[in-house]
């Protein structure tokens, strides 16, 4: 079957107030929280248009009705492309007693790495009669104990945070199982580390009490708070919104700078090439400037921002430089590798030492230039960001994938005058 192909052309822009969908970072924590303190099904997931909830959120929500029903026959649960929403889940379903759980998901999900997750649950819950099992690569297969034994999970930190936060998650349902203190403990350095500060975050706003020390993190107590906390915008999609805003003239809404997410780093990191964001009434922000230099940003800070900051790179007089940049290797696709095919797609070069990759802006931009996704959103949304902040058309190959977390990105788009054909 053919590739669906997408004509991106920006020469009509205006300048308008561009809406990013929730965040699914934040909505899949929420969401594991509010099933397992009582608070399901989380008011944000009605109140927002179903047609724009992030097809990660659905996994999620899908896995846990799963999880929520009673013990009986396997049930299958398809998590997509959702790395977080399947690490999750398979910690979830390992400490519902009793559960009985197949997981699937795409190839790529598949080729991820899963295994340091699989183990430390294996090494935790197996004595107990956890039983989980993989195929090649699908189905992973769980099937719960009813009983538990020392209250400890150990996992490695340097491929994804994700193993960390999942297990954490883990612990508050074992908590509140139990009513005794459960832990995390990170063996070696930590990817990403923001992400599981948002998941410490989210467990302490539904009222667990979480005591860090160097690389252990322990649920140790758990009072019901007086409300449910509010569900912010998400960060890595204002990241588009804010750049084609600058450019337009326009404006983003649902800008909370009080959220924990790790890529609001982008408000702090444009600053060194010239630019600064404006926060108005109501969670409204713009961005404004005139760009002047390259920026530095690490992959082990915002992972999700490096490919959106490329794009940006690609149109700064300077060159920029992304630190740490082996992580983006493991995402929904060598991410590396696309950020180097969009700079080299659009006239620039790259330059790779280590984990470092220096981005160098073309000396004059192309008269148009073509990307395909991979099926990988944030690639399919950094290209067509890049054309709308060059103001150079694009022909993007593969561009449903921007589902996976913002369902409306195309849509906003338009409001921002951008003209697509297929
Ligand atoms: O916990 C999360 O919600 C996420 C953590 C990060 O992954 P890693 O920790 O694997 O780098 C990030 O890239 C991903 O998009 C979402
Ligand atoms: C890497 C991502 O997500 P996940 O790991 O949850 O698939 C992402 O959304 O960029």
């Amino acid at each position: 079957m053919s590739k669906t192909k997408l004509q991106v052309d920006p020469s009509h822009l205006v300048p308008a107030v561009l809406t990013p969908p929730i965040s699914k970072s934040d909505a899949q924590r929420a969401m594991v929280l509010a099933h397992l303190t009582g608070a399901w099904p989380l008011p944000v997931l009605q109140e927002e248009p179903e047609q724009f909830l992030p097809a990660d959120v659905r996994v999620i929500r899908r896995g846990i009705e799963t999880l929520r029903l009673p013990p009986g026959p396997v049930r299958d649960v398809n998590c997509a492309d959702g790395g977080a929403p399947f690490r999750i889940l398979v910690t979830q379903a390992a400490v519902t007693p009793g559960a009985h759980v197949r997981l699937t998901g795409t190839p790529r999900l598949g080729e991820r790495p899963h295994g340091a997750l699989f183990d430390s649950l294996r090494e935790a819950l197996g004595p107990s009669g956890l039983v989980l099992t993989e195929g090649n690569p699908w189905p992973v297969e769980i099937h719960a104990p009813t009983k538990t034994g020392e209250p400890v999970f150990r996992v490695p930190g340097a491929q994804s945070s994700q193993y960390a936060s999942s297990l954490l998650l883990g612990c508050a349902a074992l908590y509140l199982r139990e009513r005794r203190p459960w832990r995390v403990e990170i063996i070696g350095p930590l990817t990403s580390a923001g992400y599981l500060e948002l998941t410490v975050s989210w467990l302490r706003r539904f009222g667990f009490t979480v005591q860090e020390s160097e690389g252990r993190l322990e649920v140790t107590d758990y009072r019901a708070p007086e409300r449910t906390p509010a569900m912010p915008g998400d960060w890595s999609s204002l990241g588009y919104l804010l750049l084609i805003a600058w450019h337009t003239g326009g404006s983003v809404e649902r800008a909370d700078l009080s959220s924990a997410h790790p890529d609001q780093a982008l408000v702090r990191l444009v600053e060194r090439a010239g630019l600064t964001t404006v926060a108005g009434p109501d969670n409204t922000l713009r961005m404004t400037g005139k760009a002047k230099d390259g920026l530095v940003a690490s992959g082990k800070e915002c992972p999700d921002l490096l490919p959106t900051l490329a794009a940006l790179a690609c149109v700064l007089p300077r060159p920029s430089t992304l630190t740490d940049v082996g992580v983006l290797r493991l995402k929904e696709s060598d991410r590396l590798e696309g950020i180097r095919t969009l700079v080299d797609a659009f006239g620039g070069k790259t330059q790779l030492e280590g984990e470092t990759l220096t981005i160098h802006p073309p000396t004059s931009h192309p008269s148009h230039f073509s990307m395909d996704s991979k099926e990988d959103h944030r690639l399919a949304m950094v290209a067509a960001t890049l054309s709308v902040v060059s103001g150079v058309p694009l022909t993007l190959t593969g561009p449903e994938c921007v589902e996976k977390s913002f369902p409306g990105f195309w849509r906003q788009l338009e409001r921002a005058g951008v003209r697509l054909t297929s």
